[in-house]
């Protein structure tokens, strides 16, 4: 899968939060967010899917320990338009990470690696980031 934007050596605290605005082009498959420790170690891999892996609108969530995929959390509720502008904010504690999305949607997954600082976040495939705030 074609890389998008990287960014290393994070100190982004529990409470703090990432705020990512973009665009989804009109012809959107896919597109995931990525924050953990390391490319190979996600506290979590945000994917929402047009139509991918057989997939239709829905958002996969999942961790990657050592490059080895845990157990997905699939979440139906689509706050996404192809098109369309997006606005998502991560934060989270020791427990979970918690995502603002779109039309007030909230999405929580656990934090299974018991993160403690998000020191790797990055953006893949069908979204044109136009802004990253560290609040
Ligand atoms: C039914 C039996 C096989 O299950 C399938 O197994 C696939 C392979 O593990 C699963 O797809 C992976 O799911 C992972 C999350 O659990 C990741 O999404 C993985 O892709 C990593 C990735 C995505 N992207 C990316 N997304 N969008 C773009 N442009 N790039 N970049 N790297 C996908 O290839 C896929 O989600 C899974 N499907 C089901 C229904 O479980």
């Amino acid at each position: 899968m074609e890389c998008g934007m990287v960014l290393t050596h994070l100190k982004v605290q529990p409470g703090e939060c990432i705020a990512v605005k973009g665009t989804v082009p009109p012809d959107a498959k896919s597109f995931a967010l990525n924050m953990g420790r390391a490319g190979s170690d996600l506290a979590l891999h945000f994917n929402p899917r047009f139509e991918s892996h057989g997939d239709t609108c829905i958002i996969i969530c999942n961790s990657l320990q050592g490059g080895e995929w845990g157990q997905e959390q699939r979440e139906p509720d689509f706050p996404f338009q192809q098109g369309q502008d997006a606005k998502i904010c991560i934060s989270f504690d020791d427990q979970e990470l918690t995502l603002a999305l779109p039309g007030e949607q909230q999405l929580k997954f656990p934090n299974r690696l018991g993160l403690e600082a998000i020191e790797f976040f990055s953006v893949e495939g069908d979204f044109r980031v136009k802004s990253i705030k560290f609040k």
